[in-house]
C-alpha cells in the first residue's frame, strides 16, 4: 500500500560458508509498515533477525526483491543516498547500546542531530524533550557509566528517536534488562510512538513483549509468517 513507510518485498539473502558453500538465511521475506504500527519479530537464534533488520536498516543490501522506505526504492541507489535516507528516516536500537561512553545522556542525543543539519539550539531542545518524556531530564548530564542499565537503554531510545525518524528497528532492545526494566523501557517506547506515526520493527525473544505490540511475526524458513 502506498501509506506503507517500510515495505519489503521477496527480499533473499545468502551468506557465503567458506567450502561448505552458502547458507540461504532469507527467502521471500515480504512486509508492509504502517505508520504507527509497533510488529514484534520473533525467531530463534541464527534464524536471519539481525539479517532482515540490517537490510531494512539499509545497512546491508538483498540479493534480490526490495526494500521502500516512505514510498521510494532504494534498489540501485548511490551509499550517499541510502546514508541519507538512513539518517533521516530509520533509527535503530540494539541490544548492546552502544552509547558513547564519554559523552553525557544529552550529548549522545544531540550529536547525531548535528550530524543531520540540525542547530545546537535546537538539537538541545529536542534532547531535553525526549528525555523528559522517558523520566530522565534529571539525568540528562550523566555520562552513560553512572546511569542504570534501563535508563541507558532509555537514553538509546531517544538518540534513536533523535532525528523523528519514520521508522524503528531494534534488536533486542530489552535482551540484557530485568523484566521491570524490560517493562519500562517498553511502556517508553509505546509513549514515545504514540500520536507520531512513528512505525517500529522489533526483534525479540520475550513473548509477552511482543503480545502487547500491534502483530507478531515470525521468521520461518526464511519468510515472514503471522505468529
Ligand atoms: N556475515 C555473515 N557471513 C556468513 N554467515 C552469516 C553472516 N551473518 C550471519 N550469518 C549466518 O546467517 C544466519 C542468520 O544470522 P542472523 O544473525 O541474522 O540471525 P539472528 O536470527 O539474528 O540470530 P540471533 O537471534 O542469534 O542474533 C546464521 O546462520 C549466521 O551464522
Amino acid at each position: 500500500m502506498s501509506e506503507a513507510i517500510l515495505e519489503l518485498s521477496g527480499v533473499t539473502k545468502a551468506y557465503k560458508r567458506g567450502e561448505a558453500g552458502e547458507v540461504q538465511v532469507l527467502r521471500g521475506v515480504d512486509l508492509v509498515l504502517k505508520p504507527g504500527e509497533v510488529v514484534a519479530l520473533v525467531a530463534p537464534s541464527g534464524a536471519g533477525k539481525s539479517t532482515l533488520l540490517h537490510i531494512a536498516g539499509l545497512l546491508d543490501t538483498p540479493d534480490a526483491g526490495e526494500v521502500r522506505v516512505g514510498g521510494q526504492a532504494m534498489q540501485g541507489r548511490s551509499d550517499r543516498r541510502r546514508t541519507a535516507v538512513r539518517r533521516a528516516d530509520l533509527g535503530f536500537v540494539y541490544q548492546f547500546h552502544h552509547l558513547l561512553p564519554e559523552f553525557t545522556a544529552a550529548e549522545n542525543i544531540i550529536l547525531p542531530q548535528l550530524a543531520n543539519g540540525v542547530s545546537r539550539t535546537e538539537a538541545e531542545a529536542r534532547a531535553e524533550s525526549l528525555l523528559a518524556r522517558v523520566g530522565l531530564s534529571q539525568r540528562m548530564e550523566h555520562r552513560p557509566a553512572a546511569l542504570s542499565g534501563g535508563e541507558q537503554q532509555r537514553v538509546a531510545f531517544c538518540r534513536a528517536l533523535a532525528n523523528s525518524p519514520r521508522v524503528l528497528l531494534a534488536d533486542e532492545p530489552t535482551g540484557n534488562l530485568d523484566p521491570g526494566t524490560s517493562d519500562q523501557v517498553f511502556a517508553a517506547l509505546m509513549d514515545l510512538a504514540a500520536g507520531t506515526g512513528l512505525g517500529a520493527l522489533i526483534a525479540t525473544h520475550n513473548l509477552d513483549l511482543a503480545a502487547r505490540m500491534d502483530r507478531v511475526l515470525r521468521l520461518e524458513g526464511g519468510r515472514l509468517v503471522p505468529a
